[in-house]
């Protein structure tokens, strides 16, 4: 069925799929902003390295199970946590001035 999409047609199936990413990204980060408040008031630090390597590794073997490279899904997933731990100093650094 894909193959008797035009050029256009599957552009824009790919900008429908773009933007669902952006919107699951959005989602993620307000997620991001709920655990910040709450490791904030436990006083729990921003990086937690053992999460990180849990949330990469997750990222591995889902992308292997449907037949990704798994190492370059977990780049994309490296910055996402690079972004989840910026916003999450940022937003420390706030409230300290
Ligand atoms: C979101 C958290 O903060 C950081 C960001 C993570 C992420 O974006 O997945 C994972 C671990 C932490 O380094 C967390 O502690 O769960």
């Amino acid at each position: 069925m894909i193959l008797k999409m035009s050029l256009d047609q599957l552009r824009h199936s790919i900008e429908e799929k773009d933007l669902a990413i952006i919107s699951l990204i959005a989602e993620r980060m307000k997620i991001v902003r709920d655990i910040a408040r709450e490791k904030e008031r436990q006083g729990l630090p921003v990086r937690v390295p053992d999460q990180a390597h849990v949330v990469l590794e997750r990222a591995a073997l889902e992308s292997s199970r449907l037949g990704l490279d798994p190492a370059s899904v977990q780049e994309i997933f490296q910055l996402l946590v690079r972004m989840s731990e910026d916003f999450q100093e940022e937003s420390r650094e706030k409230k300290v001035d």
